[in-house]
């Protein structure tokens, strides 16, 4: 069991993650900052700063709609208040992961994501092929009153041949060991936003870091 001073929220991840592997927090997020991401996210689409994601990384980039249909822009530290409210928390979890668990968690990679209507992404595991460095995926959903038959659950593929949905309501965290579960979104009929981001560690491949 967790002993330190920590979030009772983050403790809870701590645990989940140490059992299942996996975690759901309904109320993660005050009202007031997810608004405030989600107007960000927002902005950055109506700028035309989102763009199509890609399969793969590094040179083998690929934009394939039949996979994915969603649009992303990186968050970085220093671009606005609310995105840094946002890194400030995870930086919490990172060092709570830690010191809890001793994973080793270097850095967090953050990107905003939008699905259009009818957009998906299919199933799939967050790690890379030639890249073990994602450890830690968490998913933090903007979607003001998010209605059930909207669809654009994260469809969580879990051992035994069980599924567990989430619904992306606004202020909802996901969160799940990145190299353990396949994992889908289903196509929603609003446009549904996202904060998604993955905690790295360093790769286990001395050639990657060359
Ligand atoms: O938005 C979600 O629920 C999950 C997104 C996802 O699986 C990903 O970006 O890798
Ligand atoms: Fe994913």
């Amino acid at each position: 069991m967790p002993t330190s001073s920590a979030h009772p929220l983050l403790l809870r991840i701590v645990d989940d993650l140490a059992g299942p592997g996996w975690s759901q927090q309904s109320i993660f997020l005050p009202p007031a900052l997810t608004a405030e991401l989600a107007a960000e996210c927002r902005a950055r689409a109506d700028a035309g700063e989102l763009t199509p994601a890609a399969i793969g990384r590094g040179g083998r980039q690929l934009v394939q709609e039949g996979v994915r249909g969603d649009y992303t822009a990186w968050l970085e530290p220093g671009q606005c208040a609310p995105g840094d409210a946002w890194l400030a928390l995870m930086e919490s979890l990172r060092q709570t992961l830690n010191r809890e668990l001793f994973l080793g968690l270097e850095e967090l990679e953050c990107h905003f994501a939008l699905y259009p209507p009818g957009a998906f992404y299919r199933r799939h595991f967050d790690r890379f092929r030639d890249d073990d460095s994602r450890t830690v995926t968490v998913v933090l959903y903007l979607n003001e009153a998010w209605q059930p038959d909207e669809g654009g659950e994260l469809r969580l593929y879990l051992p035994g041949g069980r599924a567990h949905d989430m619904m992306p309501q606004g202020g909802s965290l996901a969160c799940f060991m990145s190299a353990s579960f396949p994992h889908e979104v289903l196509p929603a009929t609003r446009e549904r936003l996202s904060l998604t981001g993955w905690f790295r560690r360093r790769a286990d491949n001395p050639l990657d870091t060359l």
